[in-house]
């Protein structure tokens, strides 16, 4: 049996539960609510709650690799991707690590990201070209998602420069829907906080997935997003939610209010969705 493509199972995700949102997994122990420490025992303690409470509002799953190894355990990271694809299968996982290098390292990347983590895609950065993107695309049913133009201010310095007439951002764009996805793997990241810019991808690009980090935390507008970014099915984005969603409270209740916050994300992108 051939396997299902990452872009397949984004779309079956969308419909299965009529969401777009992404619940970004970044724990931060200091911030946690009591009770969970900062080994990976509390960390993946921390996660799967938060995982098991906004799981019927999310549509994807998102966590940063840096958080669970600046605190030495990658053994959490593996044991939460394990229970999402577990308990919340059909789910896809988005491994954030921004990965970036020649191929014979991104060869090692890939199978860390794909085989040793499990995650259903992986973010990488196009600065290295090509041939640093294409060892993640030989992996089969994997989804590979480029950043181009990302929520920081500090993007700009970069992704703004002029190439011919053009912003750096638009060339990435164009060539990873044009040149770099003969397998149709990739997506792209743009950020929340840039409308402007995630309606001039969207332009280049198609349908292609795009992953928007920046709604929550950063002050990205869901309705101005969901403008921008939405395919004519009024799919095509995962948004993503991370502090916001995380870190709604710190007592007792935080599940629950994680929870709270994921539907109500949820339902103000669906809000923007339906009226078009
Ligand atoms: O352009 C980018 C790319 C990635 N991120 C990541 O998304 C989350 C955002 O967290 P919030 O708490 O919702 O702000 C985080 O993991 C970033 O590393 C991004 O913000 N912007």
């Amino acid at each position: 049996m051939q396997t299902p493509s990452f872009n397949s199972s984004l779309s079956a995700a969308w419909q299965d539960t009529g969401s777009l949102l992404c619940v970004g997994l970044d724990p931060e122990p200091s911030r946690f609510p009591q009770g969970f420490g900062a080994d990976p025992e509390g960390i993946f303690g921390f996660c799967r709650a938060i995982v098991d409470a906004t799981a019927p509002f999310a549509s994807t799953f998102k966590p940063q690799i840096a958080y669970f190894a600046a605190h030495r355990a990658e053994s959490a990271l593996e044991a939460l991707i394990e229970h999402i694809h577990t308990a919340h299968p059909g789910r896809p996982v988005i491994l954030d690590a921004k990965r970036g290098d020649i191929g014979s390292t991104a060869e090692q990347y890939a199978i860390e990201a794909f085989e040793r983590y499990r995650a259903d895609a992986v973010t990488v950065s196009p600065y290295l070209g090509f041939d640093s993107i294409s060892p993640y695309l030989e992996h089969a049913g994997r989804g590979v998602i480029v950043l181009c133009r990302t929520s920081n201010p500090g993007g700009s310095d970069l992704q703004f420069l002029d190439v011919g007439g053009r912003p750096l951002y638009e060339i990435v764009a164009e060539k990873a829907a044009r040149d770099w996805n003969a397998t149709g793997a990739l997506s792209l990241v743009v950020g929340a906080t840039f409308p402007r810019e995630i309606a001039r991808v969207r332009s280049c690009v198609g349908d292609m997935p795009l992953l928007i980090p920046g709604v929550g935390a950063q002050g990205g507008d869901v309705v101005a997003t969901v403008r921008a970014g939405r395919t004519a099915d009024g799919t095509g984005m995962m948004i993503n939610s991370s502090r916001a969603i995380l870190y709604a409270d710190r007592g007792e209740g935080f599940a629950e209010a994680a929870a709270t916050a994921a539907r109500t994300t949820r339902d103000a992108i669906n809000a923007a969705r339906a009226a078009g």
